[in-house]
């Protein structure tokens, strides 16, 4: 027992295997994790501030990949390839659900906890993340007042949010993919353009699951909002929030906002 090779676990580190002709990276090289693991710096001895910092940097890996993802899609409408932009919508919408689900993750903090450290974070808040601004700005939901509001923000990071807000958005792309088939797009015309996808589901069915694929993303949007101020009542009531907002309050006036009204509109009209 037990002088038996384990196939499974390679054992002469000079074998060769897939791929390693003049290989040279590591794991952890690949992944730059010495980089990466060494950027959790709580500012107390509080034992939940890892937990705290690690959740929140997760979000931003998130936030850059829905980044990527998302102008990809974007570009894919604008070049008349739906397909692409369906499949990438699928990618997202699956990212957006696991953001939901990691609220849960945090909550496993009780407020007495919190309240180690929540001194030490103060002015910072998530009012100041920059790529969830991205995010909104992108989708179509562009208020230029958050960037006079945005205290500390780096050159780079007002040059990452005035160009999303000169950039066209995800809506943008749908019309042109709407008009592209030969359906007007003025405001005066877009109903009427996307009440015939909605009528004629024969000719237009990717045109339709496309303005789904965008409600999707639009629908888990305000799901996070909504769990998000979930947790905040859970976490700090009704006190006021670290970036100098009402707290609560202020992010429910946010729960009720839409990406594509227009598509939310249709439905009355069916
Ligand atoms: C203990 C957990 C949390 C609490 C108590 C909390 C609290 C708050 C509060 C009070 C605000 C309003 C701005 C302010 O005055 O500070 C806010 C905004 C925000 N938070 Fe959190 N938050 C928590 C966790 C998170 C997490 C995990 C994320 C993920 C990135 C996040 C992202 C944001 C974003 C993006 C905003 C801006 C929302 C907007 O302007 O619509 N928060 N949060
Ligand atoms: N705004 C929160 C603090 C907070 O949650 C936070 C602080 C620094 C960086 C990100 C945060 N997350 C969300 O707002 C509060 O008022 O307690």
């Amino acid at each position: 027992m037990g002088s038996k090779p384990d196939a499974a676990i390679p054992s002469d580190p000079s074998d060769r295997r897939f791929g390693e002709e003049g290989g040279r990276l590591s794991y952890g090289e690949y992944l730059s994790l010495p980089g990466l693991l060494s950027q959790q710096r709580p500012q107390s001895e509080a034992p939940d501030e890892l937990l705290f910092i690690t959740i929140h940097q997760v979000y931003e890996l998130w936030f850059k990949l829905l980044l990527h993802e998302l102008e990809s899609a974007r570009d894919a409408m604008f070049a008349g390839e739906l397909w692409r932009a369906r499949h990438l919508f699928r990618r997202v919408h699956t990212v957006e659900r696991v953001l939901i689900e990691q609220v849960d993750v945090l909550e496993t903090m009780t407020p007495q906890d919190f309240l180690e450290f929540r001194a030490k974070l103060a002015p910072a808040s998530g009012f100041q993340s920059v790529q969830f601004r991205e995010l909104e700005f992108l989708s179509g939901l562009k208020d230029h007042r958050y960037l006079g509001r945005l205290r500390d923000a780096t050159d780079d990071e007002l040059a990452r949010l005035r160009r999303r807000l000169d950039e066209p958005t995800l809506w943008d792309a749908y019309l042109t993919a709407l008009s592209q088939r030969g359906l007007p797009v003025s405001d005066d015309e877009i109903m009427g353009s996307l009440l015939s996808v909605a009528r004629d589901r024969r000719s237009y069915d990717d045109l339709w699951q496309l303005a789904e694929d965008l409600l999707t993303h639009d629908e888990t949007a305000a799901q996070w909002r909504t769990r998000h101020v979930r947790m905040v009542e859970r976490q700090i009531g009704t006190k006021s929030g670290t970036g100098g907002s009402t707290g609560a309050p202020y992010l429910h006036g946010r729960t009720g906002l839409h990406y594509f009204p227009q598509l939310w509109e249709l439905r009355a009209c069916l």
